[in-house]
């Protein structure tokens, strides 16, 4: 798929974890390999690769996707974590050592492995192989800062080896960022069993990185500043790789080339954004995650929603619309707008859009702020969390939603659209996030990871010569 092999060009082979908010990111890093001279490859399992192969960005061919068998079958409906994670151990890695060394006899030499640290499966499959492998860390640096003190949780009796919180509250403290308490642990999702298989998932990974010479994370170089707006040095954990913050990889200059969608966009919504009045629209949208939202909670934020009396739009997948009350989509059809999967950066574009409720998903955050939108918080899992956090307590860019019944969500919408000072800490944080400096040093930070990656490469051929 995509444009033909160039043999001459050095590949880089990409392996995301197969969900949106991180085949996107990938996709762009791929593409900020190409001016470099290498041809950035993307890896994806099957079942999504037949999703995003119909929704493919055809002109935009410099990055090649290719797929593997996963034995899973997304046509049934939404995979869960687990499914997706015994596939990710049991059945992806011999098909990528296979796809490895097909690329070596036929196409010539994959120079190194960028891979998403949740899908860490990989990084063995890249030693078998011979071949040096980078990380990547979707995210926050904060929340990969979280993952990596589990052992000193542990040490400190802070959590139970099994991940089990021993008291509620602060779990770790880094010099002048918020409190990270046990709400933000990232495995605390559904039952007991499920939190234990979660942890271990999480201690898997830790261990494996601890080879990787590289990580680039999808955050913007000052995530660490203090109130003053010096850097702030966060000692990294022993053994760990040198960290490069390449992103946020959704920042303008990436944003011409059009995400590989999972499912089709429902453009219809941007015509409906045009005959609405500035900043009069609510965007509601939870990611692609399945997330443990449930029906009843679908069902008080679309009564909530309805009771507002604002424009709408709803992206909610046709799976979660059991929730909705009977007649509900007839019933709000001239107000608000259900859509199954949205062009969501052009309706966060969009001058109509005022508001925007959200799970707090870490694309969803940058696009939020490159749009400077308002936000009305309502994390759900993993990341969310830590990233709410950072959105209301720190950037102050955000409310949070302490429920959906209407009395929260009118009252986080009159303190969104009340703030007059928070138009001004969105274009701060935008900045920050994607101004000229932060854009200059991502550059530079690529290079240095380019830099390091022929230095390897280079004495691996002195070596074979
Ligand atoms: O209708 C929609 C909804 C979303 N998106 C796009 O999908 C991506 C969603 O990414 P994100 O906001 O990060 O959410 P998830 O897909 O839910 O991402 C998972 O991965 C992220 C990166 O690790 C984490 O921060 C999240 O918590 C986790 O749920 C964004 O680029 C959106 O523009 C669309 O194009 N159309």
């Amino acid at each position: 798929m995509g444009v033909k092999c160039n043999p001459k060009r050095p590949k880089i082979l990409l392996v995301p974890y197969p969900a949106q908010g991180h085949v996107n990111p990938m996709l762009k890093l791929g593409l900020s390999f190409v001016s470099h001279g290498f041809e950035p490859i993307v890896v994806t399992p099957e079942f999504i690769h037949h999703r995003i192969a119909a929704n493919l960005d055809p002109h935009k061919g410099e990055v090649r996707f290719v797929s593997i068998p996963d034995g899973l079958d997304g046509e049934k409906g939404p995979l869960d974590f687990f499914s997706i994670e015994k596939s990710m151990e049991n059945v992806m890695p011999i098909y990528l050592e296979s796809l490895l060394r097909k690329f070596d006899e036929d196409e010539g030499k994959v120079v190194c492995l960028v891979i998403d640290l949740l899908a860490s499966w990989a990084i063995q499959v890249a030693e078998r192989c011979g071949i040096p492998a980078a990380g990547f860390w979707p995210a926050m640096q904060v929340t990969y800062r979280l993952i990596t003190a589990i052992p000193e949780m542990i040490h400190s009796d802070l959590i139970s080896e099994t991940g089990c919180p021993r008291h509620q509250g602060t779990v770790l403290s880094l010099p002048s960022q918020p409190l990270l308490s046990t709400e933000d642990l990232p495995w605390l999702i559904g039952t007991q069993a499920s939190r234990k298989a979660r942890l271990k998932f999480w201690t898997r990974t830790l261990e494996r990185s601890t080879t990787l010479p590289w990580l680039l994370i999808n955050s913007f170089p000052r995530e660490f500043i203090d109130e003053y707006e010096a850097d702030v040095r966060i000692a990294p954990p022993h053994a760990s790789p040198i960290v490069f913050p390449v992103g946020p990889l959704t920042k303008p200059s990436l944003t011409t080339v059009k995400n590989p969608s999972f499912w089709k966009e429902d453009t219809n919504c941007l015509d409906w954004l045009n005959h609405h009045e500035s900043n009069s629209v609510i965007y509601v949208s939870f990611g692609s995650w399945v997330s443990p939202v449930g029906d009843a909670k679908i069902k008080t934020l679309a009564l909530t929603l309805e009771s507002l009396n604002r424009p709408f739009i709803w992206v909610l997948a046709e799976s979660w619309r059991q929730g909705l009350p009977n007649g509900y989509s007839e019933r709000v059809s001239k107000q608000g707008k259900l859509v199954s999967w949205a062009p969501q950066l052009q309706i966060l574009r969009h001058k109509a859009v005022g508001v925007y409720i959200t799970h707090c998903g870490w694309n969803s955050t940058m696009e939020a702020i490159q749009c400077r939108k308002r936000l009305l918080c309502y994390p759900v899992a993993g990341d969310q969390f830590v990233n709410c956090k950072y959105i209301v307590k720190v950037w102050k860019i955000g409310v949070r939603l302490n429920g959906l019944e209407l009395k929260d969500v009118e009252e986080a919408v009159r303190k969104v659209t009340e703030d007059e000072e928070m138009e001004g800490r969105l274009m701060k944080i935008y900045q920050r996030t994607m101004g000229e400096e932060a854009s200059s040093s991502v550059m530079g930070n690529l290079k240095a990871f380019i830099f390091g990656l022929n230095q390897v490469q280079h004495l691996k051929d002195v070596k074979t010569f």
